[in-house]
């Protein structure tokens, strides 16, 4: 069916008369804003705080600030590979110094006649008219007044020449020029990417206080799915078994079990009645088909529905309950690019709350050509960015990937759509 043509109408109660509808309360589809924010406020806060070494951190949100343990850089440091040295030149160079170095080590012994005369100078303090070798990242000696690089110099019997003039504290990174000891860097509820895991270990962090991952189930239904080889007689690959575990894990899920189940009631309700993971996402049976059997098992385990259909195309049929034990389960339609636009929808938002991560600010882009829209309910497609604008991708039905495959974003078409140089909502692809 046409994705533009299939609507009921207006947002109203579709599925009416279902024998798998038995036992649960029929709810009106909610619309497409609406049910993203149902599943950001389905649970009362996030997951528990804990402390986990930095290898385990990524993905997860931090639970307080982010604060320095120490002045970052921690010491006066040479940005270029040349020579320290105080004052005007030129001057006499003598010893090195390399990254790791300890304050006050100089290679060679200092035997200059300021050295001489300090009494009451570090050992490593340059006096005026004095140079030392020194490499990037190694800590610039006290009385350093800037590091002259290797290429702006030229040593002449025991004499160091500057080719270009010197600026004072030139190519040196002053102690806590990026942050001071204490200082709060990142707020409470940043995901922990890659850069934040660097930021933490420089900062010198070996754990961080995250909110523990939330755990989940994948449960794909339907007996016509293939694990393996070429699809034939009527039967499909499962797309979503590939496709969503990796997804899922990085918007900062714990997947803890991907099961097939096949179309049989009981199956369904033992798998998900028992199911220790805080959410359970299902893939298929969402619909009215006679081995749809997803309501009627939420009924039996004495689930809460609390989005029953969505006004959005493509995915309609996606639904979100609250399992006993403050578990939830997120109902995937089974047509791939209908799972994927219910992952946008239901998963992600909820999962985010489970990790107490901030709201992420809205993308946006501007429409290169009209985006047709669905008359009674919003439509997300695959699209990539060109210098005019997003564009459409072919092959965006809700049973196809292939659109999705090359896109840089889907796009949020609200009903009746827009047209050409509109701005729109972007959402992040798989
Ligand atoms: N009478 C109605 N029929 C349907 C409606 C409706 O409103 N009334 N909605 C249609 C829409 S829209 C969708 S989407 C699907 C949703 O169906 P289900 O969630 O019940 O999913 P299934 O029937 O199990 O499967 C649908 C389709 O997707 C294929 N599939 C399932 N799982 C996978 C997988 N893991 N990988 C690849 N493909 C998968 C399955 O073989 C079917 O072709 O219902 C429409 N029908
Ligand atoms: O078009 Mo359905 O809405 O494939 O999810």
């Amino acid at each position: 069916m046409n994705a533009l043509t299939d609507a009921p109408g207006a947002a109203g109660t579709e599925r009416t008369g279902s024998g798998a509808r038995a036992g649960t309360a029929p709810l009106s589809r909610s619309g497409w804003p609406q049910a993203r924010r149902v599943a950001r406020l389905a649970v009362h806060g996030p997951l528990p705080e804990v402390e986990v070494p930095l290898a385990e951190a990524l993905g997860s949100t931090l639970a307080s600030p982010l604060a320095a343990l120490t002045d970052l850089p921690a010491f006066d440091t040479s940005a270029m590979d040349g020579w320290a040295v105080a004052g005007p030149g030129p001057w006499r160079t003598s010893g090195r110094i390399l990254a790791g170095d300890p304050a006050g080590r100089r290679e060679a012994p200092d035997t200059s006649d300021a050295a001489d005369r300090s009494g009451e100078r570090h050992p490593g303090t340059l006096a005026d008219g004095e140079a030392v070798e020194i490499a990037t990242g190694a800590r610039v000696p006290a009385g350093a007044t800037g590091v002259l690089r290797r290429e702006h110099g030229r040593v002449d019997r025991g004499l160091l020449h500057p080719l270009y003039d010197l600026a004072p504290g030139q190519d040196v990174r002053p102690r806590g020029q990026e942050c001071r000891r204490d200082e709060p860097l990142l707020p409470a509820g940043t995901p922990v990417t890659p850069a934040v895991l660097g930021l933490a270990a420089a900062c010198g962090h070996d754990r961080l206080a995250v909110h523990r991952r939330p755990t989940v189930e994948l449960l794909l239904l339907g007996d016509e799915l293939l694990d393996s080889g070429i699809p034939a007689d009527g039967r499909v690959r499962d797309a979503l078994g590939p496709l969503l575990p990796p997804w899922l894990t990085a918007a900062g899920a714990e997947v803890t079990g991907v099961r097939r189940v096949g179309d049989d009631f009981g199956l369904l309700r033992d798998a998900v009645r028992f199911s220790a993971a805080d959410v359970v996402v299902t893939t298929g049976g969402t619909a009215a088909g006679p081995v749809d059997f997803l309501h009627e098992a939420l009924a039996a385990v004495g689930a809460r529905l609390l989005v029953d259909g969505v006004a959005v195309r493509p995915g309609h049929p996606m639904l979100l309950a609250e399992l006993p034990g403050g578990r939830h389960l997120v109902g995937l339609p089974g047509n791939p690019l209908a799972a994927v636009a219910g992952t946008v929808t239901l998963a992600l938002p909820l999962l985010h709350a489970l990790l107490g991560r901030a709201p992420d600010t809205p993308r946006s882009a501007v429409t290169a050509r009209d985006f047709p829209g669905h008359p009674a309910d919003t439509r997300l497609l695959p699209v990539v960015r060109t210098d005019r604008g997003v564009v459409p991708l072919a092959f965006d039905g809700p049973a196809m990937l292939r659109g999705l495959a090359l896109a840089e974003a889907l796009v949020v078409v609200p009903p009746g759509g827009v047209p050409a140089g509109a701005r729109v909502e972007l959402l992040a692809a798989p």
